[in-house]
């Protein structure tokens, strides 16, 4: 495995039930920011908490930052150079955002000396230092998200996942976010789950396009724009292009399904 590969899985299959949420997957990510694009239902979910050690795989190979992630020990390790922030998440809601974020570097088995002004950092970068000391309790949702992705990076993780993070910010918040990400992304490996076409066209430089538990499409940003060709409506916004280029991806990779079922009819 190249060794800025963050990411390299093969075959992933993961079901839940009757459900097969992915369908032998392979996929591979370096550094860079990696929108993880796909309709509801697509599979996103199961990714990520798969690339985040909470949920296993069926079967297939996942890699992560160059250890074995189905290998009980290795897995161990890496945890504590990843980031990871769920679409739904719990904490004490009596805790302050200081100690909700100083848990989860105790957890991440940051250095205890180093712990407090980590925290304060990771809780400055995501704009809540001025409640730093207010209880989990008393905050705003998105308030709520944003000491959510503080504890995502208070350990400076390699690679950084995140399930819908801009869900419940402001339009202001969201905008700083994406100034956050970027600047992550040139450190890390960062994979953005998001429904926002916005998020990808402003802050990731890479996309992977997930259907049915399938890769749809994997390029760059600017790959995915060129697939939607140009605006019929003369509208040229790179957001409008990005979800062009979103809608001809699927569109292509639904293709063949469909004229092969047209060609048993
Ligand atoms: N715990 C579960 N039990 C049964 N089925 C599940 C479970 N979790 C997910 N699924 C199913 O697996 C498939 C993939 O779900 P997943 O949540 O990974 O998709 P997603 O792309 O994140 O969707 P969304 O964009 O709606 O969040 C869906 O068909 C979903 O209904």
């Amino acid at each position: 495995m190249n060794p800025s590969t963050a990411v390299a899985v093969s075959g992933l299959t993961v079901r839940h039930r009757r459900t097969v949420a992915l369908d032998r997957l392979d996929l591979t990510l370096g550094p860079g920011v990696h929108g993880l694009l796909g309709p509801n239902g697509a599979g996103k979910t199961s990714l990520i908490r798969v690339l985040a050690t909470v949920a296993a795989p069926s079967s297939g190979r996942v890699e992560l930052l160059g250890a074995d992630a189905t290998s009980h020990r290795e897995r161990t390790a890496v945890r504590r150079r990843l980031g990871y922030l769920p679409q739904e998440f719990g904490y004490y809601p009596a805790f302050t955002v200081r100690e909700f974020v100083a848990y989860v570097a105790w957890l991440k088995e940051v250095p205890a000396g180093r712990v407090p002004e980590a925290v304060e950092r990771a809780v400055r970068q995501v704009g809540l230092a001025d409640r730093i000391d207010a209880r989990m309790k008393t905050l705003s949702g998105g308030m709520v998200r944003r000491a959510g992705i503080a504890q995502a990076i208070v350990n400076e993780p390699e690679l950084l996942l995140l399930d819908e993070p801009t869900a419940g910010l402001d339009p202001e918040q969201r905008v700083d976010f994406r100034a956050l990400l970027r600047e992550l992304g040139t450190e890390a490996t960062v994979v953005v789950s998001t429904h926002l076409v916005e998020d990808v066209a402003a802050a990731c430089t890479d996309v992977a396009l997930i259907e049915s538990g399938r890769l749809a499409f994997q390029g760059t940003t600017a790959e995915l724009t060129v697939l939607g060709g140009e605006s019929a409506d003369g509208d040229d916004s790179t957001t409008h292009a990005v979800e062009r280029g979103y809608t001809a991806a699927l569109r292509a990779h639904r293709a063949p399904a469909r004229d092969a079922k047209e060609a048993l009819r």
